[in-house]
C-alpha cells in the first residue's frame, strides 16, 4: 500500500509567491495495482506522482509506503529508497543522447556497485523483452519515439523495481504505441509491479486496465474510483 495522509505540498513555502499545489490529499493505492491520476492541467497530478515516488517531500502530512513512513527519512535514505522500489518514466523519456540504448538501461543500475558485466547482462535481457535486442548498441536518439519509450521503460525496471510511477507516458505517441505501451502494462502488472500514472489521454483511462482512477482538481482529491 501507497499511502498519503493530509498531505499539502507548498511551492516556495513562506515566499510571497507560495504555492499550495497539493492541498490536503488523503489516499491509499493498493500494490499490485494500476492506479491512474487524472485531471485538469495544473491540478497537481505531476506534484502527487512525484510525492508518491518519493521525489519529493510533503510540506506537510505522511507518506507511507507499505510500513515504512518515508515522510521523515533523510535524503540519502531516500534516494536509496527510490532506487531500491521505484522506477521512473518521463513525458519526455529523459534518456541520455550519445549513450547506447542498452548503456541508458543500465545507468539507475550503476551505483548499486554491481559488476559491469551483470548489468550489461540484465540490461540485454530487458531490451530483447522489449523486442530491442537489435539496437541495444544504438544511439538512443537513432531510436524511434516507441523504441525510446521501451529504452525509457527497460530503463525503469533495471533494478527490478516493485513501483513503476510513469508521467504523461502515451503523451508523445500515436495510438498504435500507446496501445503496445498499455499492453506492456498489462504485462508488468501480470508480474505483480504496482503502477502509477498521470494520464490525460482517454485511450489511457478508458483502456479497461486501470484499477483506480483518481481525479484531482485544485490540488485535491474530487473523485477516486
Ligand atoms: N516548482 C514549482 N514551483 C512553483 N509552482 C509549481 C512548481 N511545479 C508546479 N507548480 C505549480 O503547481 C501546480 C500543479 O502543477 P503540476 O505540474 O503538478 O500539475 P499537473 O496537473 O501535472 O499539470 P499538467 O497536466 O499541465 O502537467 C501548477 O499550478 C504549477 O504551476
Amino acid at each position: 500500500m501507497i499511502e498519503l495522509r493530509e498531505v499539502c505540498k507548498t511551492y516556495n513555502d513562506g515566499q510571497p509567491n507560495a504555492f499550495t499545489a497539493i492541498d490536503g490529499i488523503s489516499l491509499a493505492l493498493e500494490h499490485g495495482r494500476i492506479s491512474a491520476l487524472r485531471g485538469p492541467s495544473g491540478s497537481g497530478k505531476t506534484t502527487l506522482l512525484t510525492l508518491l515516488g518519493c521525489l519529493a517531500r510533503p510540506t506537510s502530512g505522511r507518506v507511507r509506503i507499505g510500513d515504512e513512513d518515508v515522510s521523515a527519512l533523510p535524503e540519502r535514505f531516500l534516494t536509496e529508497l527510490r532506487r531500491q522500489r521505484f522506477g521512473f518514466v518521463f513525458q519526455q523519456f529523459n534518456l541520455i543522447r550519445g549513450l547506447s540504448a542498452r548503456d541508458n538501461v543500465m545507468l539507475p543500475a550503476f551505483p548499486l556497485g554491481q559488476p559491469h558485466a551483470v548489468l550489461s547482462a540484465r540490461a540485454q535481457a530487458l531490451l530483447e523483452r522489449f523486442r530491442l535486442a537489435h539496437r541495444a548498441d544504438a544511439p538512443v536518439e537513432w531510436l524511434s519515439g516507441g523504441e525510446q519509450q521501451r529504452v525509457a521503460i527497460a530503463r525503469a525496471l533495471i533494478n527490478d523495481p516493485d513501483i513503476l510511477i510513469a508521467d504523461e507516458p502515451t503523451a508523445n505517441l500515436d495510438t498504435r504505441l500507446a496501445e503496445e505501451f498499455l499492453q506492456l502494462m498489462a504485462e508488468l502488472h501480470a508480474d505483480g509491479k504496482t503502477i502509477v500514472l498521470t494520464s490525460h489521454d482517454p485511450l489511457v483511462l478508458d483502456s479497461g486496465l486501470m484499477h483506480r482512477i483518481v481525479t484531482l482538481r485544485d490540488g485535491r482529491v474530487v473523485d477516486a474510483q
